[in-house]
């Protein structure tokens, strides 16, 4: 099991932000995360990796409970690319996308050790598997937003993190540039071996790749389980506390507002 939670709360400032939230993830299975802007997402994820810690429940990750694992072997162990991990970025904009790719490797935002010739031909290998080869010498700062972002996701595959949390990875971006980073999210769940996470607030990026989603709604656990039960007309209706329409083309899930609702 690489994450069992059982019925977690978490209370800051007085506020309950987390609430009684049980979450199983077994190796082999890829989640979507699905909430609306302050479901508690974030607070979710930063629970598990160490950043929070739990007011109410108990939390095992990888199988070691929390308080009894040091944070950073834990945290070596996951890759989280957030969109708000280019800020952090600013300082190294002129590395090229190669050198980025490598700073994963030590687990720091710039390159401060000196990788060997095995790290460089693995970071070629990462940018052959997400198709950014061609960016290779370029500088970070000089990519578009959609390559950035595939970048991150190399940087992150660098340490071979058993468990990959992609933090909404297409806010921001065009239509092709989203498709095209959902296209590589793909192949590397065929291609690796990682267990994926994937934050959004939109369905059509709930590729078929994931087997199974978590509903949050209110720092709780609305629904989860195998994707197909949980993206049903039925059940988003009474999430989103709105009569829609599920669709499914091609595997893949869009929504709309039944006739005659207005929002
Ligand atoms: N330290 C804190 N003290 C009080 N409230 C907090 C704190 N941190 C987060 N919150 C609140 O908890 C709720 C959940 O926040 P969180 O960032 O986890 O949501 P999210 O689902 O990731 O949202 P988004 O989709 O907008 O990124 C929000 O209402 C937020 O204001």
């Amino acid at each position: 099991m690489l994450i069992d939670i059982e019925n977690v709360h978490l209370i800051k400032n007085r506020k309950r932000i987390i609430n009684d939230i049980s979450w199983q993830v077994e190796e082999g299975q890829h989640w979507a995360i699905l909430g609306m802007n302050g479901a508690g997402k974030t607070t979710l994820l930063n629970l598990v990796c160490g950043y929070h810690f739990p007011s109410k429940g108990t939390m095992k990750v990888f199988g070691k409970q929390f308080g009894r694992y040091p944070l950073h072997d834990l945290r070596k162990q996951i890759g989280w690319v957030s969109f708000s991990f280019s800020e952090k970025m600013a300082h190294h904009l002129q590395n090229s996308g190669l050198q980025v790719i490598l700073s994963g490797k030590f687990a720091s935002i710039g390159l401060y050790e000196q990788p060997d010739d095995k790290d460089i031909d693995k970071a070629k290998e990462i940018m052959d598997q997400l198709g950014i080869a061609r960016l290779k010498n370029q500088p970070y700062a000089d990519m578009s937003q959609g390559e950035k972002q595939r970048v991150l996701i190399g940087r992150a595959l660098m340490a071979e993190p058993r468990l990959l949390i992609l933090d909404e990875p297409c806010s921001g971006l065009d239509f092709l540039s989203k498709e095209q980073l959902l296209k590589t999210v793909e192949q590397m769940a065929d291609r690796r071996k990682t267990t994926i996470i994937y934050v959004t607030h939109q369905i059509d990026e709930i590729l078929p790749i994931f087997t199974h989603t978590l509903l949050l709604r209110e720092g709780g656990n609305f629904s989860q389980g195998p994707t197909e039960e949980q993206l049903t007309s039925e059940n988003l209706s009474h999430f989103c506390k709105t009569p829609i329409n599920v669709h499914q083309k091609n595997r893949r899930f869009s929504l709309e507002l039944k006739q005659d609702v207005t929002v």
